[in-house]
């Protein structure tokens, strides 16, 4: 993995500094109107109030300290947020800087006659560019805005949005057409149609993602907040309903004990780092290079067992280039690589253009001249096909290359007559991992096949050993592509996958999906192409590589900076490790609060005629009723500074089933819950003691 330059170093630990400058935020946000979205604390901010109210009315040292420590219980639960929100700020100011505030070459057309448009060239601030606009971009320049490169091929440095300093190739036609505002561009001259409207690019996304303005409580948080909630009112109810039976024994309670008893019994612990808990788990996903941009893809990557891949781009390399040219029998060599050269003239696809220059290398140089009146056949994914129809020497002409199934209906249903020999080719191809494609023409002399273009692809390096360790996760891998079977066999038997899906429209990758997802899964996609995109929007974890199409991007609720689909192993582990760290800290929280039930109780109703059988409960010996409660008070504040580097760091995750992990935790942080306030709170009021009035 590749550390972006900008970021910091050893992103787990928590810097002393790096907290004492989020305390002016953690007192900002004291404000009501930003406590509400925390009920818990907020009823902490409320019980401050009143308890600072009755120790103004009727001072004492008890009264002041108990105050006190309430107010500093909500600044540290704030504090937690504010560092967690601090530590994208740097970044974010980074990004920043590299946000292009760059000269745009726009480019302008006018008809001059029916078919004929002229382009000048305009010079406006890129942020006026508007979707739909042409820019110019050429070697040394900045990419004004996001967008898709409809012309030409660049080498495109990228390190300023990924980190990453060798340069990438940006092309039309491709999947690997989708450019960054704020990358420079290397070599070469581009146009590219902008896709995004000024302050909505991928940049801007960026920044609010670190920062965090974005962030919205994900459901599960909202379910576990929501909780949290009903503890408390059920706590403030039983509290509330103490008091008479404290009169009735004749020992009626002061505001401040009572607040102070409420206070140790509602789940402050969790309901102080839960915010922290989420925007540390989207943090440490922007360490690894992704950005999430939804809370709910980050905890739905703790549960995912099915990942879909497609092969061309992300288990591959993506530069899919013609090797060779394979003739069927009595068909001269140049013939075939001359018509799929004809056939590729306008075919802007990396395929096409190198069949272009495969046959180029054979001596053959065609021009668009040559094809009069041609009308060019674009490639779609739903055809498989691409081609070209044209009149040559007063003979009307048509050439199609495609997949060796698309290209062979088209035969078929044209009269002409499919040879074996064809079939042999294609599958000698695709057992060897290449992707076949048969070209045919049809001309006055009929329809026919002429052979095929070798197109050779590399699996990624690597690549099998990871998706081991996925399926050591419990994950399932499924390989799902466009290419034929044999090719798909071939490849997804290098790549290690456990299953594949040949000949895959976009509809095929969307519908598997929701199979999947019918039959219970939790389902991650990770492509890089238009016709993937509806595929990555039905996921539930849909993960786009960077070098893709912005439809995928768009489409996707992750997008991979590196472009590299194991990165999915990552994803999952902060996903996973996301969800066992709110699980530990609920835990810890309220066994946590249960024993300072037994700590303080017994300690309020000490010596009171009637609950002496009470007193054989203070375990603890505390020192006085006083000083039992105050430090069940300091001890509830300071275990929440205590955990933030916990909540921050999250928890230790090794891979290993959900039922051992489960058990692993209520043990470790269901016990440490239960013992840590005896012997917290016991070490308080040793010291305790010495304060005078105590
Ligand atoms: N420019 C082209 N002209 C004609 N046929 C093509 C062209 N590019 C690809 N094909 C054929 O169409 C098939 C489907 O292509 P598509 O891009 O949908 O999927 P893919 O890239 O092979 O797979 P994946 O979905 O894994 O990226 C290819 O396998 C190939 O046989
Ligand atoms: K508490
Ligand atoms: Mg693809």
């Amino acid at each position: 993995m590749n550390a972006r330059k900008h970021r910091r170093v050893g992103g787990g630990l928590v810097d002393p500094r790096q907290i004492l400058a989020s305390f002016p935020e953690a007192v900002r946000k004291l404000h009501p109107r930003v406590m509400v979205r925390h009920p818990v604390l907020f009823v902490v901010e409320a019980g401050s109030v009143l308890t600072t109210v009755s120790a103004v009315l009727d001072p004492s040292v008890f009264s002041w300290l108990i105050s006190v420590w309430l107010w500093l219980t909500v600044v540290f639960a704030n504090l937690a947020e504010a560092v967690a929100e601090g530590r994208g700020k740097a970044q974010a100011e980074s990004l920043r800087r590299t946000r292009s505030d760059t000269v745009a070459r726009r480019l302008r057309s006018w008809r001059v006659s029916m078919d004929r448009r002229e382009w000048e060239e305009e010079r406006v601030p890129a942020a006026d560019l508007r979707p739909y606009d042409f820019v110019v971009v050429e070697a040394g320049e900045t990419v004004p805005g996001d967008g898709e490169v409809v012309d030409g091929v660049a080498a495109v440095d990228e390190s300023a949005v990924t980190g990453e300093s060798a340069p990438v190739i940006r092309e039309a036609g491709g999947d690997r057409s989708g450019v960054t505002g704020g990358t420079t561009v290397l070599s070469d001259r581009i146009v590219v149609r902008i896709t995004s409207r000024a302050g909505h690019t991928f940049l801007d996304r960026m920044i609010a993602l670190v920062e965090g303005t974005s962030r919205q409580k994900t459901p599960n948080e909202l379910a576990l907040n929501i909780l949290l909630a009903s503890l408390t009112v059920v706590f403030i109810l039983a509290v509330v309903s103490l008091q008479p039976m404290a009169e009735w024994a004749g020992a009626p309670q002061t505001i401040t004990v009572l607040v102070a008893l409420l206070v140790t019994l509602i789940p402050t612990t969790i309901g102080a780092l839960l915010s922290a808990i989420g925007i540390a788990g989207m943090d440490r996903l922007v360490q690894r290079n992704v950005l999430a941009l939804s809370g709910r893809a980050v905890e739905a990557a703790g549960d995912v067992n099915t990942l879909l891949l497609d092969k061309t781009g992300t288990i591959t390399l993506g530069n899919r280039q013609a090797a060779a040219f394979v003739p069927v029998q009595g068909i001269a060599h140049d013939l075939l690589a001359d018509a799929a050269q004809l056939s590729s003239l306008s075919d802007e696809t990396p395929e096409g253009r190198s069949i272009v220059g495969l046959a180029e290398r054979h001596g053959i140089r065609r021009h668009h001249g040559d094809l009069a009146h041609g009308r060019f056949v674009p490639f779609s994914a739903q055809t498989r096909m691409s081609g070209v129809d044209f009149a040559f020497e007063g003979e009307f002409c048509r050439i199609r290359k495609g997949a060796g199934s698309a290209v062979m209906q088209w035969v078929a249903r044209r009269g002409g007559q499919v040879p074996e020999e064809a079939g042999w080719i294609t599958d000698s191809i695709a057992a060897d991992g290449g992707t076949p494609l048969l070209v045919a023409v049809e001309d006055p002399d009929g329809v026919r096949i002429l052979g095929a273009v070798h197109l050779k692809d590399v699996v990624k390096p690597g690549i099998a050993e990871r998706f081991a360790e996925l399926r050591a996760m419990g994950i399932k891998t499924v390989m799902v592509t466009g290419d034929n079977p044999l090719t798909a066999k071939a490849i997804a038997a290098e790549a290690g996958v456990d299953d594949y899906l040949a000949e895959a429209t976009p509809e095929h990758k969307l519908a598997r999906i929701k199979e999947e997802q019918a039959g219970g899964n939790l389902v991650a996609m990770t492509g890089d192409g238009t016709n993937d995109a509806p595929a990555l929007a039905q996921a539930d974890v849909g993960v786009a590589m960077n070098t893709g199409t912005s439809a995928a991007k768009e489409a996707g609720n992750m997008v991979d900076l590196d472009s590299n689909p194991t990165k999915l192993i990552e994803i999952v582990e902060v996903g996973k490790q996301l969800l066992i760290t709110r699980g530990a800290l609920t835990t810890f929280s309220i066994c946590n609060d249960v024993a300072k039930y037994f700590a303080i109780v017994p300690a309020m109703f000490g010596g009171v005629a009637g609950y002496e059988g009470l007193e054989k409960l203070n375990v603890m010996g505390l020192h006085s009723p006083t000083s039992a409660i105050a430090s069940a008070i300091v001890f509830n504040a300071l275990v929440i500074v205590a955990l933030i580097p916990l909540a921050l760091r999250g928890v230790r995750y090794a891979p290993s089933s959900a039922h051992v992990l489960l058990r692993r935790n209520l043990s470790v942080y269901g016990l440490g819950g239960l013992v840590a306030p005896f012997v917290g709170i016991k070490l308080i009021d040793l010291l305790m003691q010495y304060v005078p009035g105590m």
